[in-house]
């Protein structure tokens, strides 16, 4: 387990870490999720030892290593721009930080081996950084990280230089590889469906504190407040209550939403609504409305379902929740 207690960290007169207090269970693949600036590399780098905190404490395994230089925490780090030795082969990349421990030549050997098979390298050993993907030169970072044997496992948006489809490839795989080393790690992304992917627990930054930590599930069905809402993905206003545009049904006929809705307790009722603009998103189709009151929302649906209703601008659509649980319930009890 991490735990940072109390951290404050000032940069001239502007506070990047504001009394922020987290724990990172043993084991766990946390994110730390925010907008640019709001302290997560900060955050990460104080529990990595690379920033020194103003006052606050961090423990490693139960072990105040708020005094600590970074060798000494049991940390393996991956940054988003990997420093790789040019010169070295991935093999002797890999190996590094085993060879200056001095460990013994068949031991590094086996354990390299290991973990390039671990990262989907095996057939690169050779090969020289400037050889390799962006991806690839990720995962033999992971690789390098890996090989002490860290404590945990920080990571600094160690996709965010690459394209979207090689990013979320990496993802799954992260999460594979997580499934089996279990070394704690902690991410630090800005990409709410990056944290939602692949993290087993979120915390929310926001303007260097902690908003909200929790489950992916938690986090966006009962976000602690508007900021952790709006950051975990769109929202939608039916009526007077909140939902994700993705649980909104539309349909042409006011009886059928009628007789549907009556099935949904508490539902934010049928909202009659005027088509705006219908926008395809590959699998998914974007249909902006505005309802009666004038209010304007988003509903997300299948093209399959945007084909069947057969959706042009300027008619007139039913907008109902999809179920109970569609309506986002803020609850100011999981504020931090
Ligand atoms: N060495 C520094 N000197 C002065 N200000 C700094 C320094 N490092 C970070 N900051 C400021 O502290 C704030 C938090 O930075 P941090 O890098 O932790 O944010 P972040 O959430 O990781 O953002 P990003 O996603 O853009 O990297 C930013 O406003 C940044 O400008």
């Amino acid at each position: 387990m991490i735990t940072v207690s109390n951290a404050r960290k000032q940069y001239g007169t502007f506070t990047a870490l504001d009394d922020v207090s987290v724990e990172i269970p043993r084991g766990s693949l946390t994110a730390l999720l925010g907008p640019s600036g709001s302290g997560k590399s900060t955050l990460l780098r104080s529990i990595a030892g690379l920033e020194g905190l103003d006052s606050g404490v961090v423990t490693i395994a139960g072990r105040d290593v708020t005094k600590e230089p970074p060798q000494r925490r049991g940390i393996g780090f991956v940054f988003q721009h990997y420093a790789a030795f040019k010169h070295m082969t991935v093999r002797d990349n890999v190996a590094f930080g085993l060879s200056i421990r001095k460990r013994p030549k068949a031991e590094i050997a086996r354990k390299v081996d290991d973990l390039l098979e671990i990262v989907g390298l095996e057939g690169f050993q050779h090969r020289y950084p400037a050889q390799l993907s962006g991806g690839q030169r990720q995962r033999m970072a992971l690789a390098r990280a890996l090989a002490v044997d860290p404590e945990v496992l920080l990571l600094d948006e160690p996709f965010g230089a690459l394209d979207a489809k090689v990013r979320a490839d990496l993802r799954t795989w992260l999460r594979r590889l997580h499934d089996e080393v279990h070394v704690t790690t902690v991410l630090v992304t800005h990409d709410q469906e990056e944290a939602l992917d692949v993290s087993d627990r979120i915390a929310v930054l926001n303007r260097g504190r902690i908003e909200q930590v929790g489950d992916p599930v938690t986090l966006y069905d009962r976000p602690a407040n508007d900021f952790v809402m709006g950051f975990l993905g769109s929202v939608a206003t039916l009526g007077d209550q909140l939902v994700r545009p993705h649980d909104i049904v539309l349909t042409r006929d006011r009886a059928v939403a009628l007789a549907e809705d009556a099935k949904v307790p508490g539902s934010p009722g049928v909202i009659e609504a005027v088509v705006e603009r219908v926008v395809r998103l590959g699998f998914e189709v974007r249909v902006e409305l505005r309802a009666d009151s004038g209010e304007r929302f988003a509903a997300q649906i299948t093209r399959r379902d945007a084909f069947d209703l057969e959706l042009h601008t300027g008619e007139t659509v039913f907008a109902r929740a999809a179920h109970r649980s569609s309506v986002i319930e803020i609850d100011p009890a999981l504020a931090i």
